[in-house]
């Protein structure tokens, strides 16, 4: 399968890519610090990547964003899987009434990653592909100090979700998978949690990676992890109302009206 990979120079985009290699998959990763990537490739390679490409930048930059996917797209000569995981680095705060920081923060969180889907949908259709969405337990419920990590999250699911829809009516076969994720030992969550969140202990990257890449293969449209938190994202009122709502649609007259591009 040929796969790309992003925030994949440390953490558990860095295990993904591990992981996959392990499985033998054409891999292009991505993130900004190109001295961690190039070891990345040269261990995918060394693990039994059938090849490992790197393209370092910046997710701020949405043309970036982009061209990632366009020049991934050449460099395996196809995409079967989209696995969105980057988020810029985490301040646990107090909302200072800083806008511009949080504009920033939704670029590199979100709007990068509907910008690469976007760019990613036509491969994708050609080998009724996937694309995997890596958010947070902090993207269904809400906790102090993190309002712009939080918005992102809420954001791509209510994004995702219902794209997920659109491809299921438009019989678009290509699967997102949601990862919802609780806190995991990664060097950055484990250092900026430290001295704020007591009592809680991570769960391990590697695990959250595999668990990650099953989703997706398996086409599922959600998944937990560790699986302890799967009570605290269950909600069915929601999908009972989303099910109600969907019945109301008039769905013949809007799938011969509209095109999916
Ligand atoms: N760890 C946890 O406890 C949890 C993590 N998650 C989710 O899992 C995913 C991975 O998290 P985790 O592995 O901990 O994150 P890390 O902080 O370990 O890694 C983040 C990755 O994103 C890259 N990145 C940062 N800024 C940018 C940027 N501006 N442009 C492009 N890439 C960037 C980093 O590389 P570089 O600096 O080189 O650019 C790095 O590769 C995220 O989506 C996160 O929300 C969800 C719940 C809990
Ligand atoms: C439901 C409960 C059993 C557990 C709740 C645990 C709460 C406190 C955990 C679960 C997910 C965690 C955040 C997260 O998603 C990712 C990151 C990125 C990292 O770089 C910095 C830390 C941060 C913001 C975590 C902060 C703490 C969160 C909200």
């Amino acid at each position: 399968k040929r796969v790309i990979v992003t925030g994949a120079s440390t953490g558990i985009g860095e295990q993904i890519a591990y992981h996959l290699a392990r499985m033998g998959a054409h891999l292009v990763v991505t993130a900004r610090t190109e001295a961690k990537l190039k070891k990345v490739i040269s261990e995918c390679l060394k693990l039994g990547a059938a090849s490992a490409h790197f393209i370092p930048g910046t997710m701020e930059d949405l043309v970036f964003a982009e061209q990632v996917v366009t020049k991934a797209g050449k460099l395996m000569g196809g995409l079967d899987m989209l696995i969105l995981n980057h988020i810029a680095p985490v301040n646990l705060r107090f909302f200072n009434g800083d806008v511009a920081s949080i504009r920033k923060v939704m670029d590199i969180n979100f709007f990068s990653y509907i910008t690469m889907t976007s760019a990613a949908l036509p491969m994708l259709k050609v080998t009724n592909g996937s694309i995997v969405v890596v958010s947070s337990i902090a993207g269904k419920l809400i906790t102090p100090l993190i309002a712009d990590y939080s918005a992102a999250k809420f954001a791509l699911d209510g994004f995702y979700s219902s794209l997920q829809k659109e491809l299921q009516l438009m019989n678009v076969n290509i699967s997102i998978t949601l990862c919802i994720l609780g806190f995991i030992n990664t060097d950055s969550a484990v250092k900026s949690l430290s001295g704020i969140v007591e009592n809680i202990t991570p769960s391990p990257k590697e695990e959250c990676a595999v668990e990650i890449i099953k989703g997706g293969a398996l086409r599922q449209k959600v998944i937990a992890y560790p699986s302890s938190i799967y009570i605290s994202m269950w909600n069915p009122i929601r999908t009972i109302q989303e099910y109600f709502i969907l019945l109301t649609y008039n769905i013949d007259n809007i799938t011969r009206n509209q095109q999916f591009s």
